[in-house]
């Protein structure tokens, strides 16, 4: 079944071909791809030397016609691209340039780009390898009370453990503390702001705690998985649930104190808080303790009495027990930041089955001009801001081995 794709009516082309004042008409090969009342043309720009795809859009409801809008620099002109929807703010394009190396590029442009007619929008490549992730690679929640110790457990992990770890940094309607720095410990924010983020999508996951909105973005864990480093979050219980119901795939660790008149005493100690701020948090903190401990939710519950023995358990729990720490090189040698490139014949058909986009490619490359299938696994979309996709599996089936070929 194809969808999306192939020339645009006449009706519509008659329209849309028309010459601006200001700049270039789509040229060559177009599709079309839907999303409610608008159509959006992607194509060919006249400008050769610097941009290559460009967009119109038709709003049917208005009978609105915009003008060619580049989508994106790359250095080749494109010659043939095939553009489907994935999703309302989605569009995928198969692109591919009639030059000696055949080269296609995966790209994703966010629509709401498109919507606020932005000169510039942003495109990305979006195939690369996923891998499947053991458990040494998996994200880390963290959660417990305020006050039991999560920021300073961290902190020694990060400090020994540099090159292996990275901290979601969260957004948070709070006001800094005196030695928190912006962008660091938080991303400090207006609630509207947050509020419209959240509503566009950006965030994996966020909960209103003690009177302020908190909340991991998409790209707070992105930015860690792009640097080659394990996540480590540090977010409530009801975060780590969101988490749990989530795409990512991650280890819950929770953090109790040895009794409720520590947690208090540790939490006045730390002198961060007004009396009232503290009376709430150790309000809450009962019911955190308890819905830690009984939601079945957190795979590993440790007790932070003695520092030094915590800290130890969380190591093991993490499998660097005995390991000193200060390690030199990231852990995961499969660890890919760098997207890769796919190449793909110029003669190829797209086509969408359930989840799975299937690129069927004939290459005079191949012996016996055979064909080779490259499925884009959506399935796994999931999770990722509009204009970041992630994880988007990639993979080649030769037909004629009857199995994946490799996995890209
Ligand atoms: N759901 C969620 N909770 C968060 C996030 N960031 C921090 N928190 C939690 O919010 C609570 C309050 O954090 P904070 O204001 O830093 O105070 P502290 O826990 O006393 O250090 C803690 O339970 C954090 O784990 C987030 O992004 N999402
Ligand atoms: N095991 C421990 N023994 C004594 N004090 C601790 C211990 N763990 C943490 N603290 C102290 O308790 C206070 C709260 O710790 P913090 O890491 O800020 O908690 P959280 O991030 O969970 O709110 C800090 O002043 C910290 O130095």
């Amino acid at each position: 079944m194809c969808i999306d794709q192939g020339e645009a009516p006449a009706f519509f082309l008659d329209d849309l071909d028309r010459e601006f004042s200001n700049g270039f008409a789509l040229k060559g090969s177009q599709t079309t791809t839907v999303i409610g009342d608008k159509t959006y043309v992607i194509g060919g720009t006249d400008d050769e030397s610097a941009s290559t795809i460009g967009v119109q859009i038709f709003n049917r409801s208005t009978s609105e016609v915009t003008i060619p809008t580049v989508l994106g620099t790359k250095p080749k002109q494109c010659k043939d691209h095939a553009a489907l929807l994935l999703n309302e703010d989605r569009i995928l394009i198969v692109k591919g340039d009639s030059t000696p190396e055949d080269c296609a590029w995966l790209l994703e442009v966010d629509t709401k780009f498109v919507k606020q007619q932005q000169n510039n929008f942003e495109t990305e490549v979006v195939a690369w390898s996923k891998g499947v992730r053991g458990d040494a690679e998996k994200p880390i929640v963290i959660s417990g009370p305020s006050g039991v110790g999560k920021g300073t457990l961290i902190a020694k992990l990060m400090k020994e453990f540099p090159f292996m770890f990275g901290f979601s940094v969260s957004h948070t309607t709070r006001s800094p503390r005196e030695k928190e720095k912006d962008g660091v410990h938080y991303h400090f924010t207006d609630r509207s702001v947050m509020e419209n983020e959240i509503k566009d999508g950006k965030f994996l996951e966020f909960a209103s705690v003690h009177g302020n909105l908190y909340g991991t973005s998409v790209e707070a864990v992105e930015v860690v998985a792009d640097a080659g480093k394990r996540c480590i979050l540090d977010i409530d219980v009801q975060g780590a649930r969101s988490v749990s119901e989530s795409s990512l795939e991650a280890i819950f660790i929770f953090i109790c104190p040895p009794s409720f008149e520590v947690l208090e005493k540790r939490l006045r100690d730390r002198g961060t808080e007004t009396e009232e701020q503290i009376q709430k948090r150790l309000r809450n903190a009962r019911a955190e303790l308890q819905q830690g401990q009984s939601s079945g939710l957190f795979e590993h519950i440790l007790v932070n009495d003695d520092l030094e023995t915590c800290y130890e358990s969380l190591k093991k729990v993490l499998g660097l027990d005995g390991i000193a720490g200060t390690t030199p090189k990231p852990k995961f040698e499969n660890a890919n930041p760098v997207p890769k490139f796919v190449d793909l014949p110029v003669d190829r058909s797209v086509s969408k089955i359930d989840k799975k986009i299937c690129i069927n490619c004939r290459s005079a490359e191949l012996e016996n001009a055979s064909e080779q299938l490259f499925v884009l696994d959506l399935s796994s979309l999931k999770g990722g801001a509009p204009g970041r996709t992630r994880g988007l599996n990639m993979y080649a089936i030769d037909p004629f081995a009857n199995g994946i070929k490799y996995e890209i």
